[in-house]
């Protein structure tokens, strides 16, 4: 069963309790936590602060996707701040083994994530240490962009070599989807699809999540 992480970049801050408490009513089943840095990507937006206050509301795993520089800086704060799972990007760690093995000494899942120009052969040799591999599907930095298609050839690979080597991470996907690309992703081998606008900038959120789950069902 295709798992659903609405981002709450597209949130409505000002009642982040409530929303947050409505989607995991709704069926999600990560929060997705979108943290930048206004230097790694274009746009400044989550700290430790906001994960910590969020955490005592939600049963949910609060899947932290660091979109900053020197993450090894930040992993500690986060972790305790009561990050489930942290994902770091592949082209801010010079040394991404030696991050993965910082975040696992905080006991949080470990996550690794490309954008979409990075190729999948960045992070072979890391697959086996981590719990979650992100594949971007926009350029990080913004919600409600457009899904760039050439990354279903990467979400095909990736899946075709934990194939091979049974290796049992999650692949995740971000940016841009909808019911549409729901079944693309879905269809290529992603498990967990995180959804910023098709979910919170829709009325009834329990309606969209289970559309976009279930236009991921039919690829399964
Ligand atoms: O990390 C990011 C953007 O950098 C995403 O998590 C977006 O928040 C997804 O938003 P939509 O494309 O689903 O609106």
């Amino acid at each position: 069963m295709t798992k659903i992480a609405p981002s709450i970049l597209s949130a409505d801050f000002s009642k982040l309790k409530n929303e947050i408490q409505d989607v995991e009513q709704g069926g999600a089943d990560y929060i997705h936590v979108d943290v930048m840095d206004g230097h790694f990507v274009p746009n400044i937006t989550i700290g430790p602060l906001i994960v910590e206050s969020i955490k005592p509301y939600t049963g949910l795993p609060l899947d932290v996707h660091l979109m900053i520089e020197n993450p090894d800086k930040y992993i500690p704060v986060f972790a305790e701040a009561g990050a489930s799972i942290i994902t770091v990007h592949q082209e801010t760690c010079p040394h991404l083994h030696r991050t993965i093995q910082l975040i696992k000494s905080h006991d949080v899942k470990t996550g690794v994530v490309i954008n979409p120009a990075t190729p999948a052969e960045m992070i072979r040799d890391i697959l086996q240490e981590v719990d979650l591999v992100l594949l971007m599907t926009v350029n990080p930095g913004f919600g409600g962009q457009a899904f760039i298609p050439e990354v279903l050839q990467k979400v095909k690979q990736i899946a075709a070599w934990r194939e091979n080597r049974q290796l049992n991470f999650e692949i995740e996907v971000d940016g841009g989807i909808n019911q549409k690309t729901a079944e693309l992703c879905a269809e290529a081998g992603a498990d967990v699809l995180v959804a910023g606008s098709a979910v919170f900038k829709q009325e009834n959120r329990r309606k969209a999540i289970e559309e976009i789950a279930c236009a991921a069902g039919k690829a399964e």
